[in-house]
């Protein structure tokens, strides 16, 4: 038996962590006393005792602990958004490459990636990789989130009595923190333009990549080389062209995976066949969060990817 801590319980993120864990048949969850979940003489025995602390705390905090956890030699997988491009960590995206998942095995440190660069990072690197997208394109991306993606605060305003709007765009100001992680890990030479939206769902996301292809290169080929380079992820689905598989059909909504651990990549064709949209859809708790922390624990302490990432 392994033993996890998680550090942020309690949090949206932090609960979703726990429910996997605890039908975990390899795993044992260390918990930390509730009343003393911000002192960190407890936190530094429980980040000990464990095999890794799980951080589902927000930034300031998770920078706390990581403080603890160079002291005292310990493995840490960090949710927050701090560390996804710092050095010395490695990026828990365990389908990024080839070598990536024998990186987090053996790292101290790995950090969570965001809900939106997962979607925006697994359609954008291997095609810029394979020369079917420049990497000096200008990319736009669209967005939408359910509103747990905000964490407590946010879902207070969706259940609570206050008035929080159908559907909402926000970071307008163009500087969202995931843009970093989404030009850096899919090998952008400059940020995208980037804007997400929430709406009042709780869970379930779709990332939106328009397209306009240039020097004879088609919507096809994307798909076509999507479907190879995943063809061996699990959690990774790849839709054929213009394949919109969606109860609500002909929309196509975020939703249909949530708390799985599961993302769909589908390319959307215009009939030129060179231009259309990109799109990525997966639960923002899921495979956005804690669905792929429960991957990443898996990896890091050398059990099978997929126990216990899915809530249902
Ligand atoms: N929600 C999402 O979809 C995703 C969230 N994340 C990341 O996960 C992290 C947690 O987010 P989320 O779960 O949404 O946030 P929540 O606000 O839902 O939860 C944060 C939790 O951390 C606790 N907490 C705050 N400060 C401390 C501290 N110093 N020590 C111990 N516990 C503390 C809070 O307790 P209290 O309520 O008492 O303040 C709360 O239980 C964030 O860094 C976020 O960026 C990552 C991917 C997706
Ligand atoms: C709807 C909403 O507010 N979503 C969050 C992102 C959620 C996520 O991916 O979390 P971290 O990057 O914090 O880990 C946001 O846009 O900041």
């Amino acid at each position: 038996m392994k033993k996890v801590f998680i550090d942020g319980e309690t949090g949206t993120t932090g609960l979703q962590v726990k429910d996997r864990l605890v039908n975990h048949p390899d795993i044992e969850i260390i918990s930390i006393d509730p009343t003393k979940k911000r002192d960190m003489e407890e936190k530094r025995r429980l980040m000990k005792e464990a095999d890794v602390t799980v951080l589902c705390l927000p930034d300031d905090a998770a920078i706390e602990s990581v403080i603890l956890a160079k002291e005292e030699g310990c493995r840490i997988l960090d949710a927050s958004s701090v560390h996804r491009v710092a050095e010395g960590w490695v990026y828990g995206l365990p389908e990024l490459d080839v070598s990536q998942r024998d990186k987090i095995k053996a790292a101290q440190f790995v950090s969570n990636p965001g809900c939106y660069p997962t979607g925006a990072i697994l359609l954008l690197k291997p095609l810029i990789e394979a020369g079917l997208l420049p990497a000096d394109g200008d990319y736009s991306i669209n967005a939408v989130s359910g509103y747990s993606g905000g964490g407590n605060a946010l879902i207070d305003r969706y259940e609570g009595t206050e008035n929080a709007p159908v559907y909402g765009a926000y970071g307008l100001t163009f500087n969202h923190k995931h843009l970093p992680e989404i030009k850096t890990w899919s090998g952008l030479d400059k940020a995208p333009i980037f804007m997400p939206s929430v709406g009042s769902f709780r869970q379930g996301m779709l990332t939106f990549l328009p397209i306009q292809l240039k020097n004879g290169v088609t919507m096809t080929q994307l798909q076509t080389k999507l479907a190879e380079v995943y063809a061996n992820d699990a959690f990774v689905t790849v839709n054929e062209v213009n394949h919109v598989v969606d109860d609500a059909a002909p929309f196509l909504t975020p939703h249909g995976l949530e708390d799985t651990n599961q993302i769909e990549l589908s390319v959307l064709s215009a009939p030129d066949n060179q231009s259309g949209v990109l799109v990525a859809k997966l639960d923002n708790l899921g495979k956005g969060a804690s669905g792929a922390a429960v991957q990443n624990l898996n990896i890091m302490l050398g059990f099978d990817e997929a126990t216990a990432v899915n809530l249902r």
